[in-house]
């Protein structure tokens, strides 16, 4: 049997795989070689799973499949001798071939170009190096801001400091941090220093947009940058004028890029570049490789683009792990290049100095030191265990108890017994409001978080049941509090893969679904022409990404299953604001924290 068949007869490719290789073989007249049957399979399979290619060295990175895979050097030259692969040089477009085998790995034609232009996009604007003059006249201002920036680097803001005066002199940085250690209060002083300069200076204020993956996590960054900037003004010495510039609306990338209805394509791209100074974005783990990849595209020459996210979170759904590639790629960031750290002396003093290897070198700060502490919830022992994959500290943390967390150890359905009264009552609470905005805020109180999507502990069964509890077997599919979640994207709409509704019936009894956004904060669909859809008061951890919930009730399965890792155990836990429930067991919570969840891309090495 070839290996095509053994792969399919396994189970281990989908249809559309499969139908890839067989029409390549189709159109060779029968005759092509099983190794490249298979690498074109697994490329577009490797695509579906979030990776950007295959390293033939570690096909079951892809593909866990019981086979003998192909040795990567007699694979790799199989590939070469076929019509159907392109051998690409680094840096140079791909030919018209369906895929191209690079530097070991294998990737449909489409995907290298990504990689191939977003590298080339992230290393033009890091050249693009601004004009660090004036940083005397900001030095007043910035020893305001940062009061304690001349102690050093081990300086107790955790590194506050150090990525503001970077982003003075960078065009391209990377801010990096777990939740609330300052990435937002950073970035909006960060924004007050740019204005400051640029008044300071005679110029007009930049031009700055705030943008995130999702409507949600957009409107949360609005939020934070909302309350440090009206902190800033409420600090003494800082002029009024500037806290005015500030902006405090923030919108989803595919918003600020422009969508066109009904095509993949931007309003702004390289030839039509966003008519912009600053870029931010935020959670910028959650931001794949084509958005990121045409999102550097549109970033002007000489623009300031800054990725803040926390790349201990799971990577994006779709293909790439782009943070973590670009973070890499920059190192560490705890010294920088001479040059850079001599230019930057008036505002920080002495800086360790590290010599710079690769473009990116010195691009990134990681911030360190949490700030959001709450007397209700002590998250951070639990997050750091689960970041660091410490399963005894792990299971140590949850059994002894932390301020707001707690352990339903062996539990596998919170949806029975003592706990099923305390989920279903907050949700019969939106049954009652008549208000959208309001039914919208009480939405983000609870959520219930699962690592699958199908299966008995899957998102989609455990929506089915608590509306089946909420409003009946017989009930309307679209009734009064019903939570709705969109799980594509439509431009036409407006409406993006991630964002939350709620279902209300107007005095006529018409349902109109709800959702954040627009001039009145709220938007109203008819549930019939919504994009697709699916209940929303049980998600899976990777859409609740870039969401944050006042409880969080989290379970995981009663088996150990692939999705499992630390990140979505992190993510998980990380979207609690105030309450935090885990039902597992131990065997699977070790088993989830001993698995990675990292992604196949040749990012890292494009970007060195
Ligand atoms: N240097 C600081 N000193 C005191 N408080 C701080 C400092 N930096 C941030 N904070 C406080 O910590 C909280 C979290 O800050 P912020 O929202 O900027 O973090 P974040 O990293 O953007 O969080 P998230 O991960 O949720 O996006 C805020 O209440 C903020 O006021």
């Amino acid at each position: 049997m070839s290996l095509l068949d053994a792969l399919l007869r396994q189970g281990a490719l989908r249809p559309i795989d499969h139908a890839l290789a067989q029409s390549l073989r189709r159109l060779d007249g029968g005759g092509t070689d099983d190794r490249v049957l298979v690498a074109a399979a697994l490329a577009s399979s490797a695509v579906a799973q979030g990776h950007a290619g295959v390293d033939l060295a570690r096909p079951h990175l892809v593909c866990d499949a019981a086979v003998d895979w192909p040795d990567a050097d007699t694979w790799t030259q199989a590939l070469r001798d076929s019509r159907w692969v392109a051998q690409p040089q680094a840096d140079a477009a791909s030919v018209p071939a369906p895929l191209a085998v690079e530097q070991g790995m294998l990737y449909l034609r489409r995907y290298r170009e990504y990689e191939r232009r977003l590298a080339a996009g992230l290393r033009r604007i890091a050249a693009a190096a601004p004009d660090g003059a004036g940083l005397d006249a900001l030095s007043p201002l910035f020893a305001r801001l940062f009061p304690r920036a001349r102690d050093g680097t081990t300086a107790d803001d955790g590194g506050q400091a150090r990525a503001a005066a970077l982003a003075l002199v960078r065009s391209l940085l990377l801010v990096t941090g777990g939740p609330g250690t300052g990435k937002t209060t950073t970035i909006t002083r960060v924004l007050l220093l740019l204005i400051a300069q640029a008044a300071l200076a005679g110029r007009a204020p930049p031009r700055i947009a705030l943008a995130a993956p999702t409507g949600r996590a957009a409107e949360r960054m609005a939020e934070s940058l909302r309350a440090a900037s009206a902190r800033l003004r409420a600090s003494d010495g800082i002029d009024a004028a500037w806290c005015d510039a500030l902006p405090d609306a923030a919108s989803t990338l595919h918003r600020l890029l422009g969508t066109i209805p009904d095509r993949p394509v931007f309003r702004h791209d390289g030839n039509h570049p966003l008519p912009l100074d600053v870029v931010v974005v935020d959670e910028a783990s959650m931001v794949d490789l084509p958005l990121m990849c045409k999102l550097v595209e549109a970033v002007p020459d000489g623009a300031r683009l800054i990725l803040l996210g926390d790349r201990d979170q799971l990577p994006s759904v779709e293909a790439g792990d782009v943070l973590a590639a670009i973070t890499d790629a920059a190192g560490e960031g705890e010294a920088l290049p001479a040059a850079v750290a001599q230019s930057l002396a008036p505002l920080l003093g002495d800086v360790p100095i590290a010599a710079g290897r690769g473009p990116l070198a010195g691009h990134r700060v990681q911030l360190q030191r949490g700030y959001r502490q709450s007397a209700a919830l002590d998250l951070a022992p639990l997050a750091d265990a689960l970041r660091s994959g410490d399963a005894d500290a792990a299971m140590r943390r949850l059994r002894e108890g932390l301020a707001g967390v707690r352990f339903h150890e062996d539990v596998a359905d919170p949806l029975a017994g003592a706990s099923r009264d305390a989920l279903l009552s907050s949700w019969r609470t939106l049954m009652e409001l008549r208000d959208p905005a309001l039914a919208l805020q009480h939405a983000a109180r609870l959520r219930l978080l699962t690592a699958l999507r199908d299966g008995a502990q899957g998102a989609n069964v455990l929506n089915q049941r608590i509306e089946d509890a909420l409003a009946g077997p017989q009930r309307d599919p679209y009734f009064h509090g019903r939570l709705l979640l969109i799980t594509e994207n439509s431009y036409r709409h407006g409406l993006f893969n991630g964002d939350i509704g709620v279902c209300q019936h107007d005095a006529a009894g018409i349902p109109v679904a709800w959702f954040a956004g627009g001039s009145d904060g709220v938007r109203g669909f008819h549930p019939a022409s919504l994009p697709a859809h699916t209940g929303a008061f049980a998600m899976t951890v990777h859409k609740a990404q870039g969401s944050e919930f006042d409880t969080v009730w989290l379970l995981l399965p009663r088996q150990d299953a692939r999705t499992l890792s630390r990140e979505l155990l992190y993510t998980a836990v990380t979207r609690a604001r105030c309450e935090l429930h885990v039902c597992a067991s131990e065997p699977v919570l070790r088993a989830a924290l001993a698995r990675h969840a990292a992604r196949v891309s040749g990012l890292a090495w494009r970007l060195r």
